[in-house]
């Protein structure tokens, strides 16, 4: 059975000016994510990868196509949607605890207050931060604090989480388990997911589907069916000939995309 679209890009252009210059950096790009569906988005560096998510997130206008969310046209920042960035830092607010952290989407969307704790320290088991619930952001480990911003994000309980590069700045080991927590989650609640990555081994490990983008202006090269079994796990999954094999196309793809290769143009 084909799953319902959840998120509908078409067509989507975006060019940048300003300050004299005018970069187009995302042209024509159309791809559909379904419903509870894992979509993973690499390319080049400087592709449009981050450009892309802002657009499906609301925060950048966009100057040409269409995203729909759930039938609807995205024109603002969506209710149903959280999103994930790298720089956690920036993200908390290190005045509040990482209870409160979590708890303010709750409290803007208007979930009343007995909800809302539960909700909260339901997050927080979730990324196994219950013993943390009163400290401050500055007083966790940089691993810590992305599971603080992953929490705050599902305790919202989205229909879509948009992650851009959320683990680029986390040790090795760190990054592990939080790819593992992710497909945990995803899997558990049922939501859709679009991981933007400039990981290539993480964008097989983690997606259903891997969208390979082109040197900016940026369209999609290819679209990666990562038909891995769902149970997957750091060692066996990442050593399974299958892994090599979609690691290797995926890269071969990216590698492509770096010397400008693109498909035809759409009429
Ligand atoms: N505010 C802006 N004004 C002008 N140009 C911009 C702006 N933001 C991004 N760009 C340009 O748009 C293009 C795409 O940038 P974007 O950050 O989306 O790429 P990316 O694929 O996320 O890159 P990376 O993998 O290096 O993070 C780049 O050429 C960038 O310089």
């Amino acid at each position: 059975m084909k799953t319902s679209v959840a998120l509908d890009v078409d067509g989507l252009a975006k060019t940048y000016t300003g300050h004299g210059r005018v970069v187009e950096a995302v042209r024509d790009l159309t791809f559909q994510v379904g419903r509870g569906e894992l979509v993973c988005v690499v390319g080049p560096s400087g592709a449009g990868k981050t450009t892309l998510l802002r657009c499906v997130a609301g925060l950048l206008d966009i100057s040409g196509g269409r995203i729909t969310l759930d039938g609807t046209p995205v024109t603002g920042p969506p209710p149903g949607m959280a999103v994930v960035f790298q720089e956690y830092g920036r993200s908390l607010f290190p005045w509040l605890t990482v209870r409160r952290n979590v708890d303010l989407p709750l409290r803007e969307k208007g979930v009343p207050r007995a909800e809302r704790a539960a909700k909260v320290d339901a997050a927080l088991a979730a990324v196994g931060l219950t013993d943390s619930a009163d400290a401050h952001p500055w007083q966790l480990s940089g691993g810590m604090q992305q599971r603080v911003a992953i929490a705050r994000a599902i305790a919202y309980e989205p229909s879509v989480l948009l992650m851009d590069e959320p683990f680029a700045a986390v040790d090795a080991q760190t990054r592990a388990d939080l790819e593992d927590l992710v497909r945990d989650l995803w899997r558990t609640l049922g939501i859709t997911v679009l991981f933007v990555t400039h990981d290539i081994d993480e964008s097989v490990y983690l997606g259903q589907r891997v969208l390979v983008l082109t040197n900016r202006p940026t369209v999609v090269l290819d679209d990666v069916a990562i038909d891995l079994p769902d149970d997957r796990d750091q060692l066996k999954t990442r050593s399974s000939p299958q892994f090599v094999d979609l690691r290797g196309r995926v890269y071969e793809l990216v590698q492509l995309a770096k010397k400008g290769h693109r498909p035809p143009e759409r009429s």
